[in-house]
């Protein structure tokens, strides 16, 4: 993961300060691309352990359409609570706007479906993209994420919000667009996700996995995470672990969490921060 600890060093060492919307201060910087060629192993960080079962259910949340925050405590993920209403509703975030966008004449588009039928149909195509940037469903910043989320909005704008499919030499490859980058928490687990995304749907399409691209916009290094940052650099990075999916499966919306096997994971112990709200 040369290529995320190249990021944190650039971050802490070039970042500009800048005020955020959370109050906590950022390093930040503007335009960054990586690039993880997954055939070299699957990647997770080494230099911190992540909690791979929070990543797991929130793609498969994310994939099932949904938008409550129920079954990721059922299943013992946390990460979305300080977003949520008390019944759990975060509005039409991810899962909504990935399965079912609304359109105005009252029809709902499943960008997933079709983006995965465009694949196997014509994978040349130039316009295998997925957006989760819906303005006609952004929060308000005038009042709280959940009391967006009560109004029908989102409680926070997409950061992963646009990706695109690529196919090739039958390698499928994944670009993602992330606005908004948390360098620290957010970064790490978003890798992962969309390699694993990437992963699932090179396996349902027939293709094996090529690259993900994980191209930021505002890329930044929140001022209470320059302790960690410090502490994971001056780790050494071990081999990437190897995921393995159960081959049986041929539905993308057929994944449960047994069907996902991590190998040869050996991380450096956790290293906690706080999340900024
Ligand atoms: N400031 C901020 N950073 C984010 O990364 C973030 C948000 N807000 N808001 C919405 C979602 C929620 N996400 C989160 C929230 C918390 C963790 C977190 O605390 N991670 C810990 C523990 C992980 C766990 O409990 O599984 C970590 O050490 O990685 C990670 C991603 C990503 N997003
Ligand atoms: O998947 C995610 C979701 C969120 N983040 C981070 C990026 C920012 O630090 C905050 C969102 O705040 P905004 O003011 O809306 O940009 O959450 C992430 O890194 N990854």
């Amino acid at each position: 993961m040369k290529q995320y600890l190249d990021l944190l060093r650039h971050v802490r060492d070039h970042g500009t300060f800048k005020e955020d919307r959370t109050g906590t201060g950022t390093y930040a910087v503007f335009g960054y691309q990586m690039r993880y060629d997954l055939s070299e192993g699957f990647p997770m960080l080494t230099t911190k352990k992540l909690h791979l079962r929070s990543i797991i259910h929130e793609l498969l949340w994310f994939l099932s359409g949904d938008t409550n925050i129920r079954y990721l405590k059922e299943n013992g993920v946390s990460i979305w609570d300080e977003w949520a209403t008390p019944d759990g509703e975060l509005g039409p975030v991810y899962g909504e706007q990935w399965r079912s966008w609304k359109t105005p004449d009252g029809q709902v588009i499943d960008q997933i479906t079709q983006v995965l039928d465009e694949i196997k149909r014509n994978p040349d195509s130039r316009r295998l993209v997925v957006s989760a940037w819906n303005p006609a469903v952004l929060p308000d910043p005038a009042i709280s994420p959940d009391a967006n989320a009560a109004a029908g909005k989102q409680a926070l704008p997409p950061c992963h919000c646009l990706f695109q499919f690529y196919v090739a030499d039958g390698k499928l490859s994944c670009q993602l667009y992330q606005r908004s980058g948390d360098i620290f928490l957010g970064v790490p687990f978003n890798i992962a996700s969309y390699a694993l995304l990437t992963l699932m749907m090179a396996q349902v399409c027939g293709l094996e996995p090529g690259d993900f691209v994980h191209t930021l916009g505002d890329a930044h290094l929140y001022s209470n995470h320059l302790e960690q940052a410090d502490t994971q650099l001056a780790r050494t990075p071990r081999a990437l672990p190897t995921m393995t999916l159960n081959p049986g499966v041929k539905d993308l919306f057929a994944f449960t969490f047994e069907d996902f096997t991590l190998s040869d994971y050996d991380p450096h112990a956790h290293i906690k921060a706080p999340v900024a709200i």
